[in-house]
C-alpha cells in the first residue's frame, strides 16, 4: 500500500506532525498529477477538505501499517493539485527548520513554493470551503508566425490591415500585442489570416521583468588575482575537494576584491557541472550587483528578491526548476529555490542582520546554509569586512571552518584615514551646527576640487520627537509603547509601528505650555541644513546636487538605482543617506565620507549595539578612496571614547573585541551562550501577562528536567516595545551553554501547548535582538 505524509496548510495545526493518508494505486484519469513528495494535495480533514503538502511517500505492507495505526481510520488523498515543488531534500530541510527554529511545519514547507503560486482552501462568507487557484502562474504570449500558405496568399486590395501584417511578418515573428499596438484591433484580421493558412498563431512562454533570456549583458574581463584573492580561491577549492561541507570565511577589508573571489570560485563550480547560490543583503541587490554576475555567467543567472513582483519571482523560480539556471543571486529566500546539484553557497556581508527572518520560521540564512552544505558535501563561503562575532568565533573553534584574510585593497590603495570628531567638545566651543567645523572644511575642499562626498545619518535608535520644555512631556502613541516621530514636512507626528498620525500640537497636551522643542533631525532636515552650508562655501562655485537616499526616496521599484546613477553621473555631489548607503557602493571619485552621528545606536537596549556600531563605521568608511584618489573619513560622535568608535577609527578589530568579549561573557550573551526569546502577545493585557507567567513556570520545569545546571530561564517581563499596534508583548529569555540543543529541549513543550485564541506564542531561537 502506498501512504503519504501530508503537512496540512492550516495555521492552527501549527506545530503538529504530518498526517498520514492513503494514496490510490490508480489515478482517476491520466491527466491528473501524480501524488509525489513536494505536491500540494487535496485531502479530507475533519468533515471538510483541506490543502496540504506531501513531505513523504512510503510503500508499506498491510501488516506493517496495521502495527503503526488502524488502517480503517485512514482516508485517501483526493488528488494532487499540481506538480512537485520540492523533493525529499527540500522536505528534509523543512523538517529541520521546523525543529531547529520551533516553527510550524507548514510555514517551513511554504518557503519552498513559488510565492502566490500554490492553490489553497478559502472559506467563503456562507461558511463553505472552496479551492482557490494560484494567483500567479506562467504567462504566455501569442506569437504570429508565417503559416503554410504565407507565400501564396494574396489579400484583397482593400484589406489594408492584412497587407500590413503580412508585410511586417516578412521581417520575422511578431507578438500579437505589438501588432495591436501598431495597427489597433487585429483579432478578426488575425483570425481571417489564420483560416487561410497565411499565418499561424502560437503560444510562447514569456518571462516577466528583467528575466535572463534575451537580456543583453556586458561580458566582464577577469583581472589578475592579488595574492590574497588567490589564497581565498585556493582555500575554497580545497574545501570543495574535501567535500565535507566546510566553511571558508573571507575576512577582507572593504575593496579587497571579495566579489572577484566569488566569481572565480563559482566559475569552477559551474565548470564542474554543479550550481551556486549567492546571497547578498536585500538592499545591495541592485542591477549593478546583478550585472557583475551576469557579466561572467550570462543567461545562466537567476535573480530572486522581494522587490520583484510575484509574477517575476514565479518565472525565475520556474527558470531555476528547469535546470537551466546555474547561479542564483538573491536575498535570503533564494536558499529555498529548486536548484539541484548544489556545489557552493556564498553569503556576502555575512554580518548583516537582514539574513535573519523576523517571522516564522525565524531562521538565519547562515545556519540554514551550513546545514545545506553539510548535507550536500558542498562548500559555504562567508565574506565580510566586518564578520560577525559568531563567525569569527566559529572560525577559531570549529574544525570544519577556515578563515582567509585579505588585509589590503585589490588595487593596493591604502584604507582611508578615519578622524573621530568629538561633538561634545564642538558644542562646548560654541558650535551649534550638526556639521562640525572639521567636516565642513573637508567638504568644502573636496567639492571645490570637483569630487564627491558620502554623508551618513545613522537613523537606528535616532528618533525625531517633540518634547515640552516646561514639563518634559513627550507625545507617545496610544497604541504602541513608543514616542511619536516628528515629521517636518507637513508638521505631523506619527507612529512608525502602526501609522497613527496627528498634527504637531500648538501647545503641550499635558501642561499647555507653548514651548515645544523638536529633537533630532531626519534626512530632510539634514538636507536643508546641508544646502545652506554648501551654498555658503565661497570656493565652491558650481551648483552641487545633494542626492538624498532614505526610506522615503527609495520606495519606487528602480528608485534606488536611479539615485545612484544620478550620483555617479554628477561632477561634485553629495550622497546623503541612512545606513542603506554604508554597503557595496563602489564609486571612484568619492574622497570624503562623513558620519553625522556615529553613536545613536549605542544607547539602544540591545546587546549587539556596540558590534553594529563598529561594523557600520568600518563599512561606510570603506566607501572612500577606492580608486586613485586618496580618501578620508570623519566620524562625528558624542561618545568619542567608546571602544567601538575608537577601534573602528583605527581599523583595529582586536581592540574592539578585547573590550566587547569580556562584557558578553560576563553578561551571558553570544557567542558564550545560546539564547531563545519566547514571545507572548495578544490584545488582552491580563491574559498575556497570565500566560507569560504560566509559560515561565513550565519553562523552568522543563529546563530543570531536560536542560542542565548551566541553563537559565529569565523572568517573564514586558518587551522593550511593550505595546505594538494595540498588542501587548511579553517575553521570556532562555539561555543555555553554546553546545546545548536548545530547540530539542524546548520543542516538546511548545508542541504540547494548546492553541489559545487570545494569546499567541512564538519562539525566536538565536534571536538577533531582544526588543
Ligand atoms: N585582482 C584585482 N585587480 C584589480 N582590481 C580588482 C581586482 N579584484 C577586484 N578589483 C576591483 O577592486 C574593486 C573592489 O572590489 P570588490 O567590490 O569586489 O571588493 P569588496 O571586497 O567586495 O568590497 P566591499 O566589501 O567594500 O564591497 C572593484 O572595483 C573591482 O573591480
Ligand atoms: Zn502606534
Amino acid at each position: 500500500m502506498k501512504i503519504a505524509q501530508v503537512v496540512l496548510d492550516i495555521p492552527t495545526q501549527a506545530l503538529d506532525a504530518p498526517y498520514t493518508y492513503l494514496v490510490a494505486e490508480e489515478k482517476n484519469d491520466d491527466l491528473e498529477f501524480d501524488v509525489a513528495v513536494g505536491c500540494v494535495v487535496l485531502v479530507p480533514f475533519g468533515g471538510r477538505r483541506a490543502c496540504g503538502f506531501v513531505v513523504a511517500i512510503e510503500e508499506v505492507s498491510e501488516l506493517d501499517l496495521a502495527q503503526r495505526m488502524d488502517p480503517s481510520k485512514l482516508k485517501h488523498v483526493i488528488r494532487a493539485l499540481g506538480p512537485a515543488y520540492f523533493d525529499e531534500e527540500g522536505a528534509a530541510c523543512a523538517q529541520y527548520l521546523s525543529e531547529r527554529y520551533i516553527a510550524p511545519l507548514s510555514a517551513c514547507v511554504r518557503l519552498f513554493t513559488p510565492p502566490g503560486g500554490i492553490p489553497r482552501m478559502v472559506r467563503s462568507r456562507d461558511g463553505h470551503w472552496r479551492l482557490e487557484e494560484p494567483t500567479v502562474g506562467e504567462v504566455d504570449d501569442r506569437w504570429i508566425t508565417a503559416g503554410p500558405a504565407f507565400g501564396e496568399f494574396r489579400p484583397r486590395k482593400n484589406a489594408a490591415k492584412q497587407i500590413a501584417i503580412l508585410k511586417a511578418l516578412e521581417a520575422g515573428d511578431l507578438r500579437a500585442v505589438e501588432l495591436s499596438a501598431e495597427f489597433g484591433a487585429v483579432a478578426s484580421t488575425l483570425k481571417a489570416l489564420e483560416a487561410k493558412g497565411a499565418i499561424a498563431i502560437e503560444r510562447r512562454r514569456r518571462f516577466r521583468g528583467d528575466a535572463p533570456r534575451g537580456n543583453s549583458f556586458v561580458p566582464s574581463v577577469k583581472p589578475q588575482l592579488t595574492e590574497g584573492q588567490k589564497a581565498a580561491v585556493d582555500a575554497i577549492a580545497q574545501a570543495r575537494a574535501a567535500a565535507r561541507g566546510e566553511t571558508v570565511l573571507i575576512d577582507g577589508v572593504t575593496g579587497s576584491g571579495k566579489t572577484e573571489v566569488y566569481l572565480q570560485a563559482i566559475e569552477s563550480v559551474v565548470e564542474a557541472g554543479r550550481t551556486a547560490i549567492v546571497l547578498v543583503p536585500e538592499i545591495s541587490l541592485t542591477p549593478q550587483t546583478v550585472a557583475r554576475f551576469r557579466g561572467r555567467f550570462g543567461d545562466r543567472v537567476a535573480v530572486m528578491h522581494s522587490r520583484m513582483s510575484q509574477g517575476e519571482r514565479y518565472d525565475q523560480w520556474d527558470f531555476i526548476r528547469s535546470g537551466e539556471a546555474r547561479v542564483v543571486v538573491g536575498a535570503r529566500s533564494a536558499l529555498f529555490t529548486p536548484l539541484s546539484n548544489l556545489g557552493l553557497i556564498i553569503i556576502d556581508e555575512e554580518h548583516e542582520g537582514s539574513y535573519k527572518q523576523d517571522s516564522a520560521p525565524r531562521y538565519h540564512a547562515r545556519d540554514v546554509a551550513l546545514w545545506m552544505v553539510r548535507r550536500a558535501g558542498a562548500t559555504l563561503v562567508l565574506g565580510s569586512a566586518t564578520p560577525s562575532i559568531e563567525s569569527l568565533h566559529a572560525a577559531v573553534k570549529d574544525p570544519l571552518w577556515r578563515a582567509v584574510l585579505l588585509p589590503e585593497r585589490a588595487n593596493g590603495r591604502p584604507l582611508p584615514q578615519i578622524t573621530v570628531i568629538d561633538m561634545a567638545k564642538e558644542f562646548g566651543q560654541g558650535s551649534r551646527s550638526m556639521f562640525s567645523r572639521t567636516l565642513a572644511r573637508a567638504l568644502e575642499e573636496e567639492l571645490a576640487a570637483g569630487r564627491k562626498a558620502v554623508l551618513m545619518l545613522n537613523q537606528r535608535g535616532f528618533a525625531k520627537f517633540v518634547l515640552c520644555r516646561a514639563c518634559g512631556f513627550v507625545p507617545s502613541c496610544p497604541h504602541c509603547s513608543t514616542s511619536l516621530t516628528y515629521h517636518e514636512q507637513g508638521a505631523y507626528l506619527t507612529c512608525h509601528h502602526c501609522g497613527y498620525r496627528i498634527p504637531v500640537p500648538g501647545a503641550c497636551p499635558e501642561c499647555a505650555s507653548p514651548y515645544l522643542k523638536k529633537f533630532g533631525a531626519g534626512t530632510q532636515r539634514v538636507e536643508a541644513d546641508l544646502r545652506v552650508l554648501i551654498d555658503g562655501f565661497s570656493s565652491v562655485t558650481s551648483e552641487v546636487p545633494i542626492i538624498r537616499m532614505d526610506a522615503d526616496t527609495t520606495k519606487g521599484k528602480n528608485a534606488h538605482q536611479d539615485l545612484l546613477d544620478r550620483f555617479a553621473s554628477a561632477d561634485a555631489a553629495v550622497l546623503l543617506g541612512t545606513q542603506m548607503i554604508a554597503k557595496g557602493l563602489d564609486f571612484d571619485d568619492v574622497t570624503l565620507v562623513g558620519v553625522i552621528n556615529a553613536d545613536t545606536m549605542l544607547n539602544l537596549p540591545d546587546y549587539r549595539a556596540a558590534e553594529r556600531t563598529f561594523d557600520l563605521v568600518e563599512q561606510v568608511a570603506g566607501r572612500a578612496g577606492r580608486a586613485e584618489l586618496p580618501g578620508r573619513v570623519m566620524v562625528q560622535t558624542y561618545e568619542a571614547d567608546h571602544a567601538a568608535i575608537r577601534a573602528a577609527a583605527r581599523y583595529d578589530r582586536a581592540l574592539f573585541l578585547r573590550d566587547e568579549l569580556p562584557k558578553r561573557k560576563a553578561l551571558g550573551y553570544p557567542p558564550y551562550v545560546r539564547m531563545a526569546n519566547v514571545l507572548i502577545w495578544g490584545k488582552d493585557e491580563k491574559s498575556v501577562e497570565g500566560q507569560a507567567k504560566a509559560l515561565q513556570r513550565d519553562l523552568v520545569r522543563r529546563v530543570s528536567e531536560y536542560g542542565g545546571s548551566a541553563w537559565r530561564v529569565h523572568d517573564a517581563v514586558p518587551c522593550v516595545l511593550a505595546k505594538l499596534r494595540n498588542t501587548y508583548r511579553w517575553h521570556i529569555v532562555v539561555k543555555c551553554p553554546v553546545d546545548a540543543d536548545i530547540a530539542r529541549v524546548l520543542l516538546p513543550l511548545f508542541r504540547a501547548r494548546k492553541a489559545d485564541p487570545r494569546v499567541s506564542v512564538a519562539v525566536d531561537v538565536d534571536p538577533n535582538d531582544l526588543l
